[in-house]
């Protein structure tokens, strides 16, 4: 019998829930004078400073630090070197990890149940994140699971834990633009256009690191529960 692959998920399927959240997120940043929209046409992008103490970005990568040392040897090939950076969740029932993520739902405003578990990601010299979506595509071996399981990704947050000494910046490809890390500071964008369909302008990368190290924790939203 012949196989024809055929999604459940039309490319676009979540577009009515990314438009909500996007709204939802813009509606509440703007009205929050912590939140600097950084000036950029095609993107929705948003920075905000001292989301997190030293003392918690210190208590973060200790846990970032845990969790990576017994994986070390998949440090080297990680991702089949698309990402070659450490990364993994932190542990979710943990109560300071917890305080930390209910303080990224509290800021954008999107329900709990919408964000993954919060991912560590511990780069050493050499290492990378080399350019991406965070939305998924629907070309992908991994579309017909991850849209079942919470839908497309609407809102990416991520907080840079440390100052790198070389290298390390997270760059926005497409649209110029590119952050240094900062301990503390806090990204957050929106993966889809206000009409809600993928912003392909959101192309991103977490650019080698040269000296140093960089840590950091991303959460992601999805339009729906996440399970
Ligand atoms: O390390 C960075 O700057 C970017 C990380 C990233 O793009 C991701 O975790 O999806
Ligand atoms: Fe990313």
């Amino acid at each position: 019998m012949s196989e024809t692959k055929q999604s459940k998920f039309a490319p676009n399927a979540d577009q009515p829930g990314l438009k909500s959240i996007g709204r939802r997120v813009r509606e509440r940043l703007s009205d929050n004078p912590a939140a600097y929209k950084v000036p950029a046409d095609d993107i929705e992008l948003y920075a905000v400073g001292d989301f997190m103490t030293p003392a918690e970005c210190a208590k973060m990568m200790e846990l970032i630090d845990a969790t990576a040392r017994p994986s070390v040897v998949f440090d080297i090939d990680y991702s089949e070197g698309y990402r070659t950076s450490y990364s993994g969740d932190v542990d979710p029932y943990d109560p300071f990890v917890k305080k930390i993520s209910r303080r990224i739902d509290d800021l954008i405003g999107v329900e709990s149940e919408f964000g993954e578990t919060i991912q560590g990601q511990r780069y050493m010299p050499g290492q990378e994140f080399q350019p991406h979506h965070d939305w998924f595509h629907p070309d992908t071996s991994y579309w017909e699971h991850e849209m079942s399981r919470g839908g497309q990704r609407s809102y990416t947050t991520m907080v840079f834990l440390n100052d790198v000494e070389a290298g390390g910046t997270t760059d926005f490809i497409d649209i110029g633009i590119s952050i240094e890390p900062k301990p503390g500071v806090l990204l957050a964008w929106n993966n889809a256009k206000p009409d809600g369909t993928t912003n392909p302008m959101t192309m991103h990368a977490g650019r080698p690191v040269q000296q140093g190290s960089k840590y950091i924790i991303t959460k992601w939203y999805r339009t729906k529960t996440w399970t």
